[in-house]
């Protein structure tokens, strides 16, 4: 799959200004610094223009990107800055529940980790929510151009133990070397086909 529009419909603060679209929904979460708007501008080849920032945790909205008027990537802010203040973090608490709950068009979460890292706590909520809501889920595995190769299967070992889920599921992927990109494409239209891309 190529994608050749993509377009940012709205940055929603509330429900109330999620778009009336039908089109299927795909959430990208993951960690604030994860390395998402890199993602999402190497997948729509920057064409989304997301913008790749370093003041962490910044966004503090839903994204919605119109790809190809065939689907919508739905951008979650990312979680777990440091700083947050807890009003903020309820915040977030709420919107997710909000839309994890409530959007029909919903069909699937790629959840983004570091590969350098140990999934962290938030990480491991993110699985565990999206499997309360019955939500299939593919994880990429960010940064792998800063992983040696020798410590790369090591390092997906860990994060399939600590999120319990498959190996197979993880997406290595680079930003940079846009090694991975093919991968993730494969595992959206497996979302979008209502494929839980663990099983497969
Ligand atoms: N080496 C390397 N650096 C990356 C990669 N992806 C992102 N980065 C860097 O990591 C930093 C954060 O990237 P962003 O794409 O802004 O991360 P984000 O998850 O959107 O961050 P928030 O806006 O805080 O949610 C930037 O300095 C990027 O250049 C990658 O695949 N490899």
């Amino acid at each position: 799959m190529e994608i050749k529009e993509a377009e940012l419909v709205v940055s929603a603060p509330s429900k109330a200004h999620w778009p009336e679209s039908e089109l299927p929904e795909i959430v990208l979460a993951g960690r604030s610094n994860v390395g998402k708007s890199s993602l999402i501008n190497t997948l729509c080849g920057r064409k989304a223009l997301a913008y790749v920032g370093n003041t962490p945790g910044k966004t503090r909205l839903l994204n919605f990107f119109d790809i190809d008027h065939r689907f919508m990537l739905v951008d979650v802010p990312g979680y777990g800055f440091a700083n947050a203040s807890k009003q903020m973090l309820i915040q977030f608490g709420e919107m997710m529940e909000d839309y994890f709950s409530s959007r029909s068009q919903l069909k699937g979460l790629v959840l983004l980790v570091d590969m350098r890292h140990a999934p962290t706590e938030d990480d491991i909520g993110m699985a565990e929510y999206a499997r309360y809501y019955e939500i299939p889920f593919a994880v990429v595995a960010t940064k792998m151009d800063k992983v040696p190769r020798s410590q790369q299967s090591r390092q997906i070992k860990l994060i399939a133990e600590a999120l319990t889920c498959s190996q197979e599921v993880i997406i290595p992927f680079s930003a940079i070397t846009k090694q991975g990109r093919e991968e993730l494409m494969e595992a959206i239209e497996a979302l979008l086909d209502n494929k839980e891309p663990e099983s497969e």
